[in-house]
């Protein structure tokens, strides 16, 4: 049957500002519309409190710059006229170009962006519009099985885009930007987006200078910033964080991006646990023995050993995506699918995790290796990584939730860069069968004849369940075999980036798929102590070839609980 796509419902409403906490509630102050050399002069003149709040009711004494309605810059917006201005901050970077422009423009092609829209690159390189297009141009492509009429959508798409050039902490810039904005606005009842894909240091700067400047005022449509990791290094950072961007937003308006929750099997990990009664009985400590998380990467951190050396693997995958997952995977059943539910549920269960120690964590560094002709650097090679570094680019950790679910199951993790196959999957090892009538059949090791569920999130999305089988014939002689689902002969159609859905769930004001600030602060108290010990005692990790499957270290952590790692056979199935 085919499946409903809601989204296809929806009324252009849903982009408008239905909830006061969809607006921009922290008072703030707009760059005048007209005479914009002026105005950004009075926009840094723009006086401060002393806690760096902008100031309420702080007026120009020109109150015609002062005069701007939701749809200022035009006639009155007619009843719908809604518009959606996302702005990419750092447009110029890495993320921008590979992932957020693209995922803009499958929005666009497949019809789910607002009729009206318009988008804005903003970092400090010197482009011009048409240069911006140029660069993003580079990164589209049509999906596969559309691609009708794709480079007539691509010039209709990149008509749509403009630039900004302006430093990030200063007003200036962003007040030429409203400025435009509001050019581009004119007539229409705005929202505006703002994603922040610039490097952590320079978030509250961002934030500071984009909320007294370019974000709407209240009352009139939404301003949303999406905020991408790292939120910080430990506790205490992040905990700094969200304070200092709670100065210039409200948390509804705050969007902490973990992309993982945009990949589709992610998604699916509710509807299979929920809306499936065969699940719903096995999934708890009664009949699982362990739940195996696993992100693989086959490269390293080539051309961004800058930031990594500063954050390494716990942080950059286990802390965020992998929790994540665990999270959903683990939590009770919500009351709804609001996304305030969905999130207290996975609060709790965070809440309710064991502080990791390190004696439950393995730590591992890529080095250098030659295969044939061809030569893999050592992670240290990396001109931006000092020579000494004992950053982890591979972790493997076994955490454990101490509630009635739960007590006693091993979450094994294992995240690594440099391994020698790129995957991320979940797997769910069941309980041997007691009593087993078969175990004559199954061969010596009964562990390995247990069930097991395997969720691969990528590449190739699948779900199978690994069940005991009689092999045709006259004996009696049992294998392993799977129940199939692979995405590529179920569905027909390609699966959307992750960035596309979240983008979208931004523009709607859906905050299931993002991190709620005290989800952060239960995630962080997991792994604060264990990092804060690594880091200070310079644990030097293990060192393995790139392209392999990573420290020996990482079986024995899992065999200290008598668990397999289930990617280990050689066809990894
Ligand atoms: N790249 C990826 O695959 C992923 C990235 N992320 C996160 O997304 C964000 C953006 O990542 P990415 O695009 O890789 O970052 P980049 O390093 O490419 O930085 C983005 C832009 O920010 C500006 N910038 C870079 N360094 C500095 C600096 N020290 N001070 C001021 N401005 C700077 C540059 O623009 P200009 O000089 O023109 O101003 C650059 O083009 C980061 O928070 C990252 O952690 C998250 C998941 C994956
Ligand atoms: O957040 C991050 O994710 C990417 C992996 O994302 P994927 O969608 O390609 O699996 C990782 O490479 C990067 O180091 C990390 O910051």
């Amino acid at each position: 049957m085919a499946a409903v796509d809601l989204r296809f419902h929806l009324h252009p409403a849903a982009f408008s500002s239905v909830h006061p906490s969809n607006s921009s509630a922290k008072p703030h102050r707009h760059c005048p519309p007209q005479r914009i050399h002026a105005a950004a002069r009075r926009c840094l003149l723009r006086a401060k409190s002393s806690n760096g709040h902008p100031q309420i009711g702080a007026s120009f004494s020109d109150g015609a710059l002062d005069a701007k309605p939701s749809g200022a810059g035009g006639p009155a917006p007619e009843q719908g006229e809604h518009t959606v201005s996302i702005t990419v901050v750092g447009a110029s970077g890495d993320l921008a170009k590979k992932k957020i422009f693209p995922a803009l423009f499958a929005l666009f092609y497949e019809d789910w962006l607002p009729e009206h829209f318009t988008i804005f690159g903003y970092a400090r390189s010197k482009m011009s519009d048409e240069e911006l297009r140029n660069m993003i141009s580079m990164t589209l492509t049509c999906r596969i099985d559309q691609r009708a009429n794709c480079s007539e959508k691509m010039d209709q798409f990149l008509k749509r885009c403009f630039y900004q050039s302006g430093q990030y902490n200063s007003e200036e810039g962003f007040c030429e930007l409203d400025r435009k904005l509001t050019e581009k606005e004119a007539g229409k009842l705005p929202n505006r987006l703002f994603y922040l894909s610039i490097p952590p240091n320079i978030f509250v700067d961002v934030v500071r200078s984009a909320s007294r400047t370019a974000s709407l005022p209240s009352g009139g449509g939404w301003t949303r910033f999406i905020v991408e990791k790292p939120f910080g290094r430990d506790s205490e950072s992040s905990g700094e964080l969200t304070r200092s961007l709670k100065m210039y937003l409200e948390e509804e308006q705050i969007f902490r991006i973990d992309h993982y929750l945009g990949k589709e099997l992610v998604e699916n990990l509710s509807v299979l646990r929920f809306s499936n009664l065969v699940f719903q009985p096995l999934w708890s400590r009664d009949y699982i023995r362990n739940v195996q998380l696993i992100f693989s990467e086959d490269f390293g951190t080539e051309g961004r050993g800058g930031y990594f050396d500063n954050y390494g693997i716990i942080r950059d995958i286990m802390q965020n995506h992998l929790l994540q997952i665990l999270a959903l995977f683990a939590m009770e059943t919500p009351v709804s699918l609001a996304a305030e539910d969905i999130r207290n549920e996975k609060v709790k269960v965070l809440r309710s995790m064991r502080k990791l120690k390190v004696e439950d964590v393995v730590v591992g560094q890529y080095k250098g290796h030659t295969r044939g002709e061809k030569s893999f650097p050592a992670y240290v090679d990396d001109p931006t990584v000092p020579n000494d570094s004992v950053t982890p680019t591979f972790a493997a950790a076994a955490l454990f939730i101490d509630n009635a679910r739960w007590d006693g199951v091993p979450f094994l993790m294992k995240a690594g860069k440099a391994l020698h196959t790129r995957r991320a999957e979940i797997r769910v090892q069941f309980r041997r069968v007691p009593g087993n009538l078969y175990r004559g059949s199954v061969g010596a090791d009964l562990d390995m004849a247990t069930n097991e569920l395997v969720l691969r999130v990528q590449p190739d999305e699948a779900i199978y369940l690994k069940i005991n089988n009689k092999v045709p014939g006259l004996g009696m002689r049992l294998d392993s075999g799977n129940l199939n689902l692979f995405y590529s002969e179920r569905y027909q159609r390609e699966i959307p980036d992750a960035y596309e859905r979240l983008l979208l769930d931004a523009m709607e004001g859906e905050r299931r798929l993002f991190i709620r600030s005290d989800e952060l602060d239960a995630a962080w108290a997991i792994f604060t102590p264990v990092l804060r010990e690594l880091e200070d005692k310079r644990v030097a990790p293990e060192l393995y070839p790139y392209g392999s499957r990573g420290p020996v270290g990482a079986h024995y952590l899992a065999a200290n609980y008598n668990v397999r790692w289930g990617d280990i056979s050689s066809d990894g199935s």
